[in-house]
């Protein structure tokens, strides 16, 4: 996952929590100063690192108190807490707007990742409906011209350019005037790479800005460079109005941290995961931290489905989730989707709890094949399914032991393969029915009228028993809920900390 390293330290010092017996102030201490270091080595700037531990002590002093309050639910809570105030500029980026112009500018240092985030946007919004269309304005590099003439082909978007003419300034005011008479709704224009040291080309910037006089500059960022960052933005800031930021390079960077918490004096708009044109996520500081901190990111899954309109694809499925009814079939329209959404490794760190962990084992070990081998045993799972009746297709329980020898023998695949892929099943088949029975709306709301006896006994049901008991039973857990949701109010109605992602995770033992 996007800055696993990190992740993972975070896990493991949240970890300390759960397992100590005694939750004293030792202990707090210790789990503070783990998250600390995890974010020093991560590159996060230690000024900051500081603020974070003072917020932290901050609200457990607040909070103290309170009494009947669970101390693990008040730690744990007030590290999401400090965490997302970290990586949250505090106000909304930039939103483009159908059926107007929407001018973008791209501006970022050399290689930052420029050009290609220019073709990964346009496809981003082409695919939401938006007219898009590309202007080159850098004059600066040679490649730059074809670069973007060619990836515009590949997201099939329009594009202008002059190969001949040395000023960006002319040539994107003439491509920004060409697709606005045209009716493009999103023109996005990308700029020379530069130096901080290269007036000239910060110069040359400003009057680029100056002509078109964009409704979003975008600032691209290399994750590599960790905390440095702050030092280039406040470098572009000075010249021009950056409202927005892309870093780049996510995928692999120890120092990403560094540079995602020193960018947000604007906010992040998307996360660069690698090279292909669909590998750029939307950023969403609350639905990162979940990610972050192994709660999975239900909403951004939605999300990602929505995006790859499953409801207008799989009406059924939808259906059928919502009535807690989970058959092989819908299985199949799942694993579709993942398969056809690009990345596997992305859409499986959004999967809560146990279906997550599933999914990665699936893919094995090895982090840089993790997406082939994902792949080709997902792969093996629909030819499986292709080898199905129909009576077996729609069926909601577990296959018995002579079809899946009938199944492995028609697939050509292992019979672990088959059971493997009745896990799945049944994974998924638990996770569907526990929403179904929680009333919990498919946006990762939690209704606190939901939170009665009832609800309360059934959720409890499925935690395992000693999770439950750290979090001080049923009183524990309510309070826990109540204010997760109200938190989550606060935060954009995200679902409070981590909304079904939180709870996927709290299924999955790990909260
Ligand atoms: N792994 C990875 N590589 C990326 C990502 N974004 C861009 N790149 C790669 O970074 C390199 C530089 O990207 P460009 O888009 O050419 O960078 P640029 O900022 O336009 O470069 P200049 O025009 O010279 O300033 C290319 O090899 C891209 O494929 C990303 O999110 N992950």
């Amino acid at each position: 996952m996007v800055l696993g390293d990190l992740g993972s330290k975070l896990v493991d010092a949240l970890g300390k929590l759960q397992s100590s017996m005694l939750l004293d102030d030792g202990i707090i201490n210790q789990v503070i100063k783990d998250i600390c270091l995890a974010l020093i080595q991560a590159d996060v700037n230690i000024q900051q690192v500081n603020e974070l531990r003072q917020s932290i002590k901050r609200s457990l002093d607040a909070n103290a108190i309170a009494a009947g309050h669970n101390k693990r639910v008040l730690v744990r809570q007030a590290v999401v807490e400090a965490l997302s105030k970290m990586f949250d500029p505090g106000h909304p980026p930039f939103q483009p707007k159908r059926g107007r112009t929407n001018i973008i500018m791209f501006v970022g240092l050399q290689g930052s990742g420029k050009t290609t985030t220019v073709a990964k946007y346009a496809n981003f919004y082409k695919k939401k409906g938006f007219k898009c269309a590309v202007v080159c304005a850098d004059t600066f590099r040679a490649g730059a011209f074809s670069q973007l003439q060619q990836n515009a082909a590949k997201v099939r978007v329009p594009f202008y350019g002059e190969q001949e003419n040395k000023d960006p300034v002319a040539i994107a005011l003439a491509g920004v005037r060409m697709f606005t008479e045209e009716g493009f709704d999103l023109i996005i224009v990308d700029t020379s790479g530069r130096h901080m040291q290269d007036t000239e080309l910060f110069e040359e910037m400003k009057q680029v800005a100056d002509a078109i006089h964009p409704n979003d500059i975008v600032f691209v960022m290399d994750s590599s460079i960790g905390q440095a960052a702050h030092d280039q933005a406040l470098a572009f800031r000075q010249k021009v109005n950056i409202t927005s930021v892309v870093v780049t390079k996510l995928d692999g960077h120890a120092k990403g941290g560094g540079a995602l918490v020193a960018a947000t004096q604007s906010p992040i708009v998307f996360l660069g995961v690698g090279e292909g044109f669909d590998q750029m996520e939307l950023f969403n500081t609350h639905s990162f931290i979940s990610r972050l901190l192994g709660m999975g990111d239900v909403q951004g899954l939605v999300a990602k489905m929505e995006e790859m309109d499953l409801e207008k694809k799989h009406p059924e499925l939808i259906q059928n989730l919502t009535e807690g009814r989970f058959t092989y079939k819908d299985l199949r329209s799942v694993l579709e989707t993942f398969m056809q959404a690009g990345s596997l490794t992305q859409m499986m760190d959004m999967m809560p709890g146990p279906v997550g962990k599933f999914f990665h084992d699936m893919q094995g070990g090895d982090a840089a094949n993790a997406d082939r081998e994902g792949f080709l045993r997902l792969k093996g799972f629909m030819t499986i399914m292709d080898s199905m009746t129909e009576e077996e297709l729609n069926s909601v329980k577990p296959l018995t032991a002579t079809r899946v020898s009938r199944l492995a023998r028609g697939s050509g695949q292992h019979s672990r393969m088959v059971q493997a892929l009745i896990e799945a099943h049944k994974l998924f088949s638990r996770f569907g029915s526990q929403l179904k029975g929680l009333g919990i709306n498919p946006a990762g709301d939690i209704n606190p009228r939901n939170l009665n006896p009832q609800t309360m006994r059934k959720m409890m049901s499925m935690m395992p028993q000693q999770a439950l008991k750290q979090m001080g039973g049923m009183g524990g857990m309510q309070n826990m809920l109540k204010q997760m949701a109200s938190m989550g109010r606060g935060m954009g109605g995200m679902g409070g900390m981590g909304g079904l992602g939180g709870l996927g995770g709290m299924f999955g033992g790990g909260g």
